[in-house]
C-alpha cells in the first residue's frame, strides 16, 4: 500500500471535527510549504541536484533547520537511487514518508504518561508564550478523557496570572487551586496536592511562573516546586510539559534547548501553529532536541489542543496531494 493510500486510510477513521481541527490549523503552513513543494514538482518533472537544492530552500524556509534538512535530503538522495525514481511526482511520497517517520521516532512517546491514582503535570515556559491557556485547553482534553482534573495557580508572580487560570478553570469547569499573588508557589502546589489528593482527582495540572532560562533565582524556585511535587506524590511530576510558541520559529528551538539543558522536560506543547506558514519547526525540535512534541496549539478555543499524532500532521500539509493521489 503508497504511504499516501496509508494516510487517506487513517484520516478516513477520524472525526470530521478533529480533521478539520488539523485541516484549519495548518491552513498556513500547508499554503506556503506544501504549495512551494507542488510548484517544484511540477516545474522540474525530472529529479535532479538542482531539484533537491531547491527543495532544501523550501524546507529551511519552513524552519525545519539546516542539519534536519540536510540529513533528509540525502536519506530522500539515497531512496531515489534505491528505488530508480527519475519523476519527481513520485518523490511526493517519499518525502512526506521521510517527515513522518523523522517525526515518529516511538510513537508511544508522544503519549501523556499517566499512572494509576494521582499524576502530576508540570508546566513550564517563557511569558507569553501560550502557557495558561494551553493548561486549560489540556485540562478540557483530559476532562473529555473521562479523568478529573485540578489545576495549581502556581504563576504567583505575574500579576493577574491567577485570575487567568481561574477564568479557564471556569470556562472548562475545572477546580482551581490558589493563593495570593506573590505567594510562595511550592506552598500552592503542596495545598493543590492534597486537596488533589482528598478529592481523588487523576490529574493535577501546575502553572508556574514564565522564566527565562537564564534567570538563576526563577529556576531555583522551579527546582523547589519540583522538589515539593517529587516528595509528596512518589514518582512525580509525571510529565514536565514545555510550552513553546511555534511562531517564534528558531527562537522556539533554542528556548528550548535551553529548558531542557536545566529541566528535565518529558515533552513540548507547541501553540500557536495555526498562526504560523513555518510548521516545519516541529519537525527541526524532534529532530535537534530529541523530545517529543506531545500536544500542538491549533487556535484559541478551548478544543484546539491537540495530541500530536505525525501521519496526521503529515497529512495536514500534504492534503490536497495525498488526496489527489490516484489510485
Ligand atoms: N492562535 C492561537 N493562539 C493561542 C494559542 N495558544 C495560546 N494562544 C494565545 O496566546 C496568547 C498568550 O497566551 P497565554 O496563555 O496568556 O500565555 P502565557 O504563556 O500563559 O503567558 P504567561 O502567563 O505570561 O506566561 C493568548 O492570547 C492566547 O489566546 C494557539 O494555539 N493558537
Amino acid at each position: 500500500m503508497s504511504f499516501f493510500k496509508k494516510l487517506r486510510e487513517k484520516m478516513a477513521q477520524q472525526t470530521n471535527e478533529v480533521a478539520d481541527k488539523f485541516k484549519h490549523g495548518l491552513e498556513k503552513t500547508r499554503t506556503s510549504f506544501s504549495g512551494k513543494i507542488n510548484e517544484l514538482v511540477a516545474r522540474y518533472r525530472k529529479i535532479d541536484e538542482d531539484f533537491f537544492e531547491d527543495l532544501e530552500e523550501i524546507l529551511i524556509g519552513a524552519d525545519v533547520g539546516v542539519s534536519t534538512v540536510m540529513e533528509l535530503v540525502d536519506e530522500l538522495k539515497e531512496e531515489v537511487r534505491l528505488r530508480n525514481l527519475k519523476d519527481t511526482e513520485e518523490i511526493q511520497p517519499v518525502i512526506s514518508e521521510k517527515l513522518a517517520s523523522l517525526l515518529e521516532k516511538d510513537d508511544k512517546d508522544t503519549t501523556l504518561q499517566l499512572q494509576e491514582g494521582l499524576s502530576v503535570i508540570l508546566v513550564v515556559g517563557v511569558n507569553g508564550v501560550g502557557k495558561t491557556t494551553s493548561i486549560g485547553k489540556l485540562a478540557h482534553y483530559l476532562k473529555g478523557q473521562g479523568k478529573s482534573v485540578v489545576l495549581a495557580a502556581g504563576d504567583t508572580f505575574r500579576a493577574g496570572a491567577i485570575d487567568q487560570l481561574d477564568v479557564w478553570g471556569e470556562r472548562v469547569g475545572v477546580p482551581v487551586i490558589k493563593q495570593q499573588e506573590g505567594s510562595d508557589p511550592a506552598a500552592v502546589m503542596y495545598d493543590a496536592i492534597a486537596w488533589a489528593r482528598s478529592r481523588k482527582a487523576d490529574v493535577l495540572i501546575c502553572d508556574t511562573a514564565g522564566r527565562l532560562q537564564n534567570k538563576v533565582n526563577l529556576m531555583n524556585e522551579l527546582a523547589k516546586v519540583k522538589r515539593v511535587i517529587e516528595r509528596e506524590v512518589p514518582g512525580a511530576p509525571h510529565e514536565v510539559l514545555l510550552v513553546v510558541d511555534a511562531t517564534t520559529g528558531q527562537n522556539a528551538l533554542s528556548q528550548a534547548k535551553a529548558f531542557a539543558a536545566s529541566t528535565d522536560v518529558s515533552g513540548l506543547v507547541l501553540t500557536k501553529l495555526d498562526g504560523t506558514a513555518k510548521g516545519g519547526i516541529v519537525i527541526a525540535i524532534r529532530q535537534e532536541l530529541d523530545l517529543p512534541v506531545k500536544f500542538i496549539g491549533l487556535g484559541e478555543q478551548k478544543d484546539d489542543l491537540q495530541p500530536f499524532d505525525a501521519e496526521q500532521f503529515v497529512y495536514g500539509l500534504f492534503q490536497d496531494a495525498i488526496d489527489a493521489e490516484k489510485e
